[in-house]
């Protein structure tokens, strides 16, 4: 631990000081807040964080330590972590240490010992903004944190190539196309038989149909939804082919986007663990995990799209029924991971789709 002091500087000027832990390094990103009060783990491996300064609302994190086994990449993805208190002494028969030591192995510079509670207030006041944690006073002008610093972002974190997870028993393929997927999407996969071809973001709907899929999963990842437009147009060209289709996140993102509809940056976002959507046809409220900044457009949806799912905070839009191909996407995590399974009947309705394909 550096325990030397540390300074957050925040796009609009405001600076906090607290404590540095982790790796040493001065960085930059887009700063957002999660409220998940578990699931740390997870959060610090999701690659849709790839580029950002992760805020814990909740005020002691690191209690459980680390934990490979919960990990949803092989990589820990923000630029920088800031809690208000970190536990040196985890206790938990699974842990393997403690987060301090894990975020000078990978490179990671975090921030204690600061108000996070207020910090939270600015952001939602004031909307998601830049930030950087530099380590000297010297570097305390925020000029250089203007514009957008998240740019290319899937490109970071989508596999190299393609590659497949076998299931004991294979009962369907389904390709993932993988713009920095989370693991546990294609663990749910695997344990209702599906074999899984993760295909890169740059793949091609012929390269896709080439691999004779049951159906395809487009899983969550990072940035703005609206800059992958190579993958947008491939997108339109493999819904014409009517396969079952299930978007998640980013995923739900891309397929509203290939069929005309709009996204927005929404203020602040939507992270953690206790997110309500409402089922509009049901009338059903589910508790789910959240971690996106952006949205689809409500009064944008094309026709042969309905809105299934709506956020029951804030009304955005959280899901989508396709009517026109055999598709449905969700703004919401149904793999959870950390958080609720309410919603993990998703995968069994998405596998019911493969069955009388
Ligand atoms: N988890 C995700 O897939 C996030 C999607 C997108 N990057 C957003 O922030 O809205």
């Amino acid at each position: 631990m550096s325990g030397e002091k540390r300074y957050l500087v925040l796009e609009n000027g405001r600076v906090f000081e607290g404590v540095g832990f982790g790796a040493p390094g001065d960085v930059n990103g887009e700063l957002v807040f999660t409220t998940g009060m578990t699931g740390y783990l997870e959060t610090l491996t999701d690659p849709s964080y790839h580029g950002q300064i992760v805020v814990q609302t909740f005020p002691l994190i690191g209690n459980y330590g680390v934990i490979p086994a919960d990990f949803e990449s092989i990589k820990v993805h923000p630029k920088a972590y800031i809690v208000r208190q970190w536990c040196q002494h985890p206790s938990n028969f699974r842990s393997e240490g403690d987060l301090d030591t894990f975020f000078m192995r990978c490179s990671l510079p975090a921030l204690c010992g600061i108000d996070t509670r207020e910090l939270v207030k600015i952001i939602r006041e004031h909307g998601v903004m830049n930030a950087k944690l530099v380590s000297s006073k010297e570097r305390l002008d925020p000029s250089d944190l203007q514009g957008a610093l998240l740019e290319g972002a899937v490109a970071a974190v989508t596999p190299k190539a393609a590659f497949t997870e076998r299931p004991q028993e294979t009962k369907y393929r389904v390709v993932l196309w993988d713009f920095g997927a989370k693991a546990n999407i294609a663990r749910e996969l695997l344990r209702r038989g599906c074999e899984v071809v993760h295909v890169p973001a740059g793949a091609s709907a012929a390269d896709i149909l080439a691999l004779r899929p049951e159906g395809v999963v487009l899983s969550n990842g990072p940035g703005d939804p609206a800059e992958n437009t190579g993958t947008i147009r491939e997108l339109q060209k493999l819904c014409e082919h009517k396969l079952p289709m299930m978007g998640i996140c980013l995923g739900h993102q891309l397929l509203a986007l290939s069929r005309g509809a709009g996204t927005e940056k929404l203020k602040y976002g939507h992270r953690g663990a206790n997110q309500p959507v409402k089922d509009l046809q049901s009338g059903r409220v589910y508790i789910t995990s959240q971690n996106h900044g952006y949205a689809v457009q409500n009064d944008t949806l094309p026709k042969g799209a309905k809105l299934w799912f709506c956020n029951a905070n804030d009304g955005t839009c959280e899901g989508i029924l396709y009517q026109d191909i055999p598709a449905f996407s969700v703004q919401y995590h149904p793999e959870a991971a950390s958080g609720p399974l309410d919603t993990g009947f998703l995968f069994d309705a998405f596998i019911k789709r493969l069955e009388v394909k």
